[in-house]
């Protein structure tokens, strides 16, 4: 069996999670606050910023040109994508480029963020696009998901998860793409390497529902602060 197939039948649990997670549920009703809203949007704009590390990593450890060249595209959409962001924020919360990269990383963010990062230095691209393709996978899943539902049809909500373009979807979008390479890369490593990999996807899923789960919550460091200083916090998460 393909490592992308073995991957994909354990990933399912973690789907159907954040499926019924209240923030998602809450996108398909239209109950969450402009606070939730807002922490949202502020922690996955600078989330999107780290990723354009991580996709330079990718093109970095490629180890075809074939390869490189499928990262150095997704990454100009990765580019894109952030600069038409940043020209859409609202006044009650500019953010450009520069400013982007003084966002306040919250816990949740941060522990995501960081499992990421901590692939790039395997140089093996079997290492560190797991850790990257399961967010892509997870939301191309839910904008499925999302759209078989009866959800309420307003904005901001409309646009919540539903994935621009095609750019991503079919057996040449980025997703296809990228098990193609997890299972090409396996080939030629080890179980113990396999295994590492699937593992990296996995604990991504998770930190996916983390951080739906953060926004729902709008968990800050200034919780955890509270909750240690103060000894108050009861459960955090
Ligand atoms: C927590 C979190 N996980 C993954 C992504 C990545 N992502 C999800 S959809 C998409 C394509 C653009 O619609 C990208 C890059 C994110 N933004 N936030």
């Amino acid at each position: 069996m393909p490592l992308s197939q073995d991957i994909l039948f354990e990933a399912q649990p973690y789907l159907i999670a954040s499926e019924k997670h209240p923030f998602v549920q809450g996108i398909i009703h239209a109950t969450l606050s402009s606070e939730q809203l807002r922490y949202y949007d502020e922690q996955d704009i600078a989330f999107e910023y780290n990723e354009v590390g991580i996709i330079n990593a990718l093109i970095n450890a490629s180890t075809t040109t074939e390869q490189a060249l499928l990262f150095h595209q997704r990454q100009a959409l990765q580019l894109t994508m952030l600069r038409d962001w940043l020209d859409r924020e609202p006044k009650s919360m500019p953010h450009n480029w520069e400013t982007l990269k003084q966002t306040p990383i919250q816990p949740i963010n941060q522990l995501y963020r960081q499992h990421m990062s901590a692939t790039i230095q395997t140089h093996s691209v079997l290492q560190i696009l797991p850790s990257f393709a399961a967010g892509e996978w997870l939301y191309i899943e839910l904008g499925k998901f999302v759209a078989g539902q009866a959800r309420v049809d307003k904005e901001p909500f409309r646009s919540f998860l539903t994935m621009g373009g095609d750019a991503f979807l079919g057996p040449n979008g980025f997703i296809q793409q990228f098990f193609n390479i997890i299972d090409h890369e396996a080939q030629s490593a080890t179980p113990r390497e396999q295994e590492q990999a699937k593992q990296t996807f996995l604990k991504s899923c998770l930190l996916e529902w983390y951080f739906f789960d953060a926004a729902y919550k709008q968990l800050t460091w200034n919780d955890w602060q509270q909750a240690a200083l103060k000894g108050d916090g009861g459960p955090l998460l």
